[in-house]
């Protein structure tokens, strides 16, 4: 039977990275997609703006909403200091179960937690469920529809607090001009862009950072 292109990702990762390494998990799955086949991770022109955006904020509480093969996971949780959490939500169930084992290659399986389903059943269920109070740092991956509606429900669900970052990808490529419009002309966030291009071409996309003003 043929395999996913999720499977020959990881497949890249355990034959080219060494375990424990997370750099060499980043390197392998880079690599793969500009020499083999293209894949929607976050890629290495906009990762190190990721990383750059993560280490000032330094944050302990996570959320990722979508987590592919797990690439930014890795990215992000490389970056974490020791008792930080991040929680990673996938939708898709075949992209979770090769997302934990290229987080479990990086050694990194004790600070993330991956949770299968939707945003929108989730985001409200994120205090009981996982204790968290507030989130200190959101990276949006996930259905660029979805951005805004989650944005909406976070607030609403007081997982957000003055000073929380905000980091959207795609917000050209695909797009996610409602969230864009909204969070760049609302009082209640400061907001950036940071130029980029689409993973692994030449075509433009960027990232949105964005400050929540409580
Ligand atoms: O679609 C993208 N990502 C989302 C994938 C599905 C997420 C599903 N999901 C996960 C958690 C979750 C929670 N609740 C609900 C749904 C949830 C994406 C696409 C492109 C892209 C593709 C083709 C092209 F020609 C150009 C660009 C590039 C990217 O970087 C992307 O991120
Ligand atoms: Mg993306």
């Amino acid at each position: 039977t043929q395999s996913t292109r999720p499977q020959r990702l990881l497949g890249a990762v355990q034959k080219n990275a060494t375990r424990g390494q997370p750099h060499s998990v980043l390197k392998a799955i880079d690599q793969f997609c500009t020499h083999t086949e293209w894949a929607m991770n976050v890629g290495d022109e906009k990762g190190c703006i990721l990383d750059s955006v993560v280490s000032e904020v330094n944050p302990a509480t996570v959320l990722e909403l979508g987590t592919y093969c797990g690439y930014s996971t890795v990215r992000i949780a490389s970056l974490l200091p020791p008792h930080a959490k991040l929680i990673t939500l996938e939708f898709n169930p075949d992209f979770a179960a090769i997302a934990r084992q290229v987080i479990a290659w990086a050694g990194l399986e004790d600070k993330v937690q991956l949770v299968e389903g939707a945003s929108g059943d989730w985001i409200p269920k994120m205090k009981e469920q996982f204790g968290i109070t507030t989130f200190d740092f959101v990276f949006l991956d996930h259905w660029k529809d979805r951005y805004l509606p989650d944005t909406k429900l976070m607030e609403e669900c007081g997982l957000l607090r003055k000073g929380t970052v905000l980091l959207a990808d795609n917000v050209i490529c695909p797009g996610t001009p409602d969230y864009l419009e909204y969070i760049r002309n609302s009082p209640r966030y400061k907001s950036q862009y940071f130029k980029s291009h689409l993973e692994y071409t030449k075509v433009e996309d960027g990232l949105e950072k964005s400050v929540f003003q409580g």
